[in-house]
C-alpha cells in the first residue's frame, strides 16, 4: 500500500474513484473511515481494502485527508505517531492551513493543501494546491498528479485558498442551485419536469464547453446571446433590478470569510 485516504465521505469516495479510473491498482489504496458501514460500501465498489484504524497507516507513502475541518485536529493528533517520516499528508480540508496541520505532525512532516471540487466525479475537477513549509518540489507535483487523475490543476501560494474554496470548491454548488431555479421556472411555464431539466443541464453543459473552447470572454458571449429588444435582455434586465449580480459577489466573498475563519484566522 502506497496510498491511504483518510476520511471516506464525498470528497474522498470522490478522488479514490478518480484515482482508480487514471489506473492506479486497488491494492495500492488503504482506506480509513470511523464509519464501518461506509468502509464495506467503497471495499464493495471498489475493492480497496478497508480499516477504521488510523494506525493502519503506516508505510504509507502518501496520506490523503478527507475528513470535515472540525474533526482535522483530532485525526492528526491520532495521526502523528504513526506516520512515516518521509510520508507526503495531503489535506483537503476547507479553510485549515498547513501550518496548522503542520502544528499536529512530527516536524519536517510535508504537507500540501488542497482545494478540490466535486465534478471530479465525472473527471472535470477543479483542484488548487498550495506547498507547506517542508514540501519539497517533487512531492508537490506527486500530489499534483493525484489530482490531476480527474481534472485539472493549479499550484497558488496559500494566501489564496480561502478565494479559491469560495470560487471553484463551493462553485459547483452555486451553479446547481440556479440550475433548481430555471428548471422550477420551466415547471411554472408549463414544461414537463424531466423536459425542463433536460433543457437545463444541456444549456449549462453547452454553455460551460462555449466557454472553454472558445476561451472567449463572458460579456462577449453573452452578448451574442442578447437580441435587441429581445427575451434575453427582458430577462437580464430582471436580474440586474433584483441585484443578482452583487448577489453572487457577496455569496463568494461569504465563502471566503467562512473559509478563513474555520482556519481559526
Ligand atoms: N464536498 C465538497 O464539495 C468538498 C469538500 N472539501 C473538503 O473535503 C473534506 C471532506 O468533505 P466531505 O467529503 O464533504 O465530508 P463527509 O462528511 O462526506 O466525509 C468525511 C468522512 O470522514 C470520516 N471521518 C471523520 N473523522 C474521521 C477519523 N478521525 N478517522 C477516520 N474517518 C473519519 C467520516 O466518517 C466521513 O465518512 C472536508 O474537509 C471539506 O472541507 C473540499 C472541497 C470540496
Ligand atoms: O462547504 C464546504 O465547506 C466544502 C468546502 C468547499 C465545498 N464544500
Amino acid at each position: 500500500m502506497t496510498l491511504a485516504l483518510v476520511g471516506a465521505g464525498v470528497m474522498g469516495q470522490t478522488l479514490l474513484g478518480g484515482l482508480l479510473r487514471a489506473g492506479r491498482s486497488a491494492d495500492d489504496v488503504l482506506v480509513v473511515d470511523r464509519r464501518a458501514g461506509r468502509g464495506r460500501e467503497l471495499h464493495e465498489r471498489f475493492g480497496v481494502r478497508v480499516t477504521g484504524d488510523v494506525a493502519a497507516v503506516r508505510g504509507a507513502r502518501t496520506v490523503l485527508l478527507a475528513v470535515k475541518p472540525q474533526d482535522l485536529p483530532a485525526l492528526l493528533d491520532s495521526l502523528a505517531p504513526h506516520l512515516d517520516p518521509d510520508a507526503l499528508v495531503v489535506s483537503l480540508a476547507a479553510g485549515v492551513t498547513t501550518a496548522a496541520v503542520e502544528a499536529r505532525l512530527p516536524a519536517g512532516t510535508s504537507v500540501v493543501r488542497v482545494m478540490p471540487n466535486t465534478p471530479s466525479l465525472v473527471d472535470e475537477g477543479m483542484a488548487a494546491l498550495a506547498a507547506g513549509s517542508s514540501c519539497a518540489d517533487a512531492q508537490l507535483a506527486e500530489a499534483e498528479d493525484l489530482l490531476r487523475s480527474c481534472g485539472r490543476t493549479v499550484v497558488l501560494a496559500e494566501k489564496h485558498l480561502d478565494a479559491v474554496t469560495a470560487l471553484s470548491g463551493s462553485g459547483p454548488a452555486y451553479v446547481f442551485y440556479v440550475v433548481e431555479a430555471m428548471v422550477e421556472a420551466g415547471v411554472l411555464l408549463g414544461l414537463p419536469r424531466a423536459t425542463a431539466t433536460e433543457l437545463v443541464v444541456q444549456t449549462v453543459v453547452g454553455a460551460g464547453a462555449m466557454l472553454r473552447e472558445t476561451g472567449q470572454h463572458p460579456t462577449v458571449l453573452r452578448e451574442q446571446v442578447t437580441s435587441p429588444a429581445g427575451t434575453t435582455a427582458a430577462a437580464l434586465r430582471q436580474l440586474d433590478d433584483s441585484g443578482v449580480r452583487a448577489a453572487l459577489v457577496s455569496a463568494v466573498e461569504a465563502a471566503a470569510a467562512r473559509s478563513h475563519q474555520l482556519s481559526g484566522g
